[in-house]
């Protein structure tokens, strides 16, 4: 009996996009693997190289090095066969405008020569939701709304992997922390999603990460395990007036770095050897008023912030 080794969804191996006459490197040589069932995200700010990852793994833009397989498929040679399996939500509104949302939905259907009563469990949750608009125009709904029918667009014909480029971005919180629901949904139902995003909250969501600035790979884990790497120990510390407080760890040659965070500044320092007490006594002495210093647990923020200055 032969068993058939079913290969990961995506083995990216040195991946390379360089732009134009002055050569910017839009992507330096980036590998990565996502297991099957896996919901991975490129986390990082614009400009790191998300789009122009998805655009190569799509078969939509061609790699300048490195090599990429999706479904153990090849993104150059077997674009044809790749362009029928899977789904892609790009960052930029992709639909038609002046068709409706049945019209968008049923263009879809047509184009990979299915039906929607074939897949419409995997887009049920969601097309509910857009039932009752279904003669509006695209381009007439809302940021959500338009996500949600992307989202069933790119459904529709069942892909195996779902790469989802900045799927929540301009979209207000609450539709935001539906979308992933809906996510973690699908993966059940044994979609490979590859999902993209600049806010550094969503990838704790992700079963894995990768940390992307700059065309580069930071690093690659579960966000629990970047997490617990952070090397230093973290304070959050607050004082009245926020600037001056600011100020002074900018320039305190104990600290090691600081930055605000919110309501806080986050701050490490040079050695160890301090407790909440002696920063307190440093910032008192430095003519801060009503201090309030705790140790906490990084962010993946944290560890972002942490590994552009390693
Ligand atoms: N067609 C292009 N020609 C020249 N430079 C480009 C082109 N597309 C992207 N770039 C540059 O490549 C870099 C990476 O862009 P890319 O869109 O892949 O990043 P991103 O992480 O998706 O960010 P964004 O959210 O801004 O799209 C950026 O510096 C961008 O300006």
């Amino acid at each position: 009996m032969s068993t058939r080794i079913t290969p990961p969804a995506i083995v990216a191996d040195n991946l390379t996009k360089v732009y134009g006459a002055e050569k910017t490197t839009a992507v330096n040589a980036v590998s990565f693997m996502v297991e099957r069932g896996e919901l991975f995200g490129l986390i990082g700010p614009d400009g790191a190289g998300k789009t122009s990852i998805f655009r190569m793994l799509t078969t939509l833009l061609l790699p300048d090095g490195g090599n990429a397989l999706v479904d153990g498929r090849d993104i150059v040679k077997d674009y044809q066969q790749i362009r029928h399996t899977v789904g892609y939500m790009p960052g930029k509104f992709s639909l038609y405008p002046d068709l409706t949302i049945a019209e968008n939905l049923n263009f879809f259907v047509t184009v990979f020569n299915t039906t929607i009563e074939e897949n419409y469990h995997l887009i049920k949750d969601i097309y509910v939701q857009l039932e009752r608009f279904k003669d509006r125009r695209a381009g007439k709904l809302s940021g959500g709304m338009k996500q949600k029918l992307a989202l069933c667009c790119a459904l529709i014909h069942k892909p195996t992997v779902l790469f989802l480029d900045e799927p929540t971005t301009g979209v207000d919180p609450v539709s935001r922390k539906e979308f992933w629901e809906m996510l973690k949904r699908l993966k059940e139902q044994n979609i490979t999603i590859l999902v993209s995003t600049p806010y550094m909250d969503e990838a704790t969501l992700c079963d894995r990460i990768a940390l992307m600035q700059q065309g580069s790979i930071l690093a690659i884990d579960t966000p629990d395990a970047i997490i617990k790497s952070y090397p230093d120990i973290l304070y959050a510390i607050r004082a009245e007036k926020m600037p001056a407080l600011l100020k002074v760890l900018g320039t305190n040659n104990t600290v090691a770095t600081s930055y605000a965070f919110g309501e806080y500044a986050h701050a490490t320092f040079k050695e160890h050897v301090h407790q909440e007490q002696d920063i307190v006594s440093m910032l008192q002495y430095a003519g801060m008023d009503n201090i309030e210093v705790k140790r906490i647990q990084p962010t993946i923020e944290d560890c972002f912030i942490k590994l552009l200055h390693a």
